[in-house]
């Protein structure tokens, strides 16, 4: 399958400061690809090449098919309806006004946010507002969506709602490009993820592949309930030497050491 997104031995410089380092990767049809790093790592920079918003760098870079771009640094126009702002992002994309308005009512109810349709931006919380430019991002139905930091600022139910729509996007065959410092956010939304560390990758693959085995395990020792995440090795013996206290048993994935080594 042809990639959507190749990037090949991409850096940057800022002045003399070079903020990304000889980077490659690529991302498929039908892939959620994570780019971690802590802050200043260069994600950011990273996607912004991709957008073609940063024009000057090193490297080979090809993208094929249609993006939408959710920005790190949130912008809509304060004083304007919710509306408003959709429909003028959904012309700039050359769509036709039927589609426009049949995608704007389809993404606010999925985002439970059609009460607000009317409402100014500026009237919306904090949460509504990041919805409203998710909707930008995705409101021409591209093939490849471009989320800087998309879970900054959800609290925990709106992060669920946006990981499920990502999901099903992923299932339509969209390519889901996204960054985070939270690693808690991507541990299993992600299939694969490319961890970048001053602007240099330290990691590229799949999770299960570059992360320690763990087990999240609850089990009955002296009548206590005890729940741990452990080192799969470890959850596996209390498996077969008392398989009969477990209670529950999952297999996890940690990346945390990775990203802190
Ligand atoms: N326009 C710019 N001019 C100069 N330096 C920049 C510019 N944009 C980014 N940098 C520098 O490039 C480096 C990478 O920044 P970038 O924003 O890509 O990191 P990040 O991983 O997205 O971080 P964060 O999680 O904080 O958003 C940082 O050292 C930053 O200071």
């Amino acid at each position: 399958m042809k990639p959507r997104v190749v990037v090949k031995n991409l850096s940057k410089y800022f002045g003399n400061k070079k903020v990304l380092n000889n980077i490659s990767f690529e991302v498929y049809e039908g892939e959620i690809f994570g780019i971690l790093g802590h802050n200043g790592a260069g994600k950011t920079t990273t996607l912004r090449i991709l957008a073609g918003i940063i024009e000057d760098y090193e490297g080979y870079i090809e993208i094929n098919g249609k993006i939408g771009y959710l920005p790190e640094e949130r912008g809509l126009y304060r004083d304007e309806k919710v509306v408003n702002v959709l429909k003028f992002f959904g012309e700039l994309a050359g769509m036709k006004k039927e589609e426009i308005n049949k995608n704007i009512n389809y993404w606010l109810n999925k985002l439970n946010i059609y009460n607000y349709k009317f409402s100014k931006i500026k009237e919306l919380s904090k949460g509504n507002q990041q919805k409203v430019q998710f909707i930008v991002s995705v409101i021409h139905n591209p093939d490849i969506l471009i989320l800087d930091e998309p879970f900054s600022g959800l609290d925990v139910f709106n992060t669920k709602l946006l990981k499920n729509i990502l999901y099903e996007l992923k299932n339509e065959g969209k390519t889901i490009l996204l960054s985070t410092h939270q690693l808690e956010k991507i541990e299993r939304l992600c299939d694969r993820v490319l961890i970048i560390k001053n602007g240099k990758v330290v990691h590229y693959g799949r999770i299960e592949n570059i992360c320690r085995k763990m087990a999240y395990i609850e089990y009955l020792e002296n009548g206590r309930l005890i729940k741990k995440e452990i080192p799969y090795n470890e959850a596996i013996k209390i498996l077969k030497e008392s398989a009969e206290n477990v209670i529950k048993f999952e297999v996890r994935y940690s990346l945390e050491e990775l990203f802190f080594e």
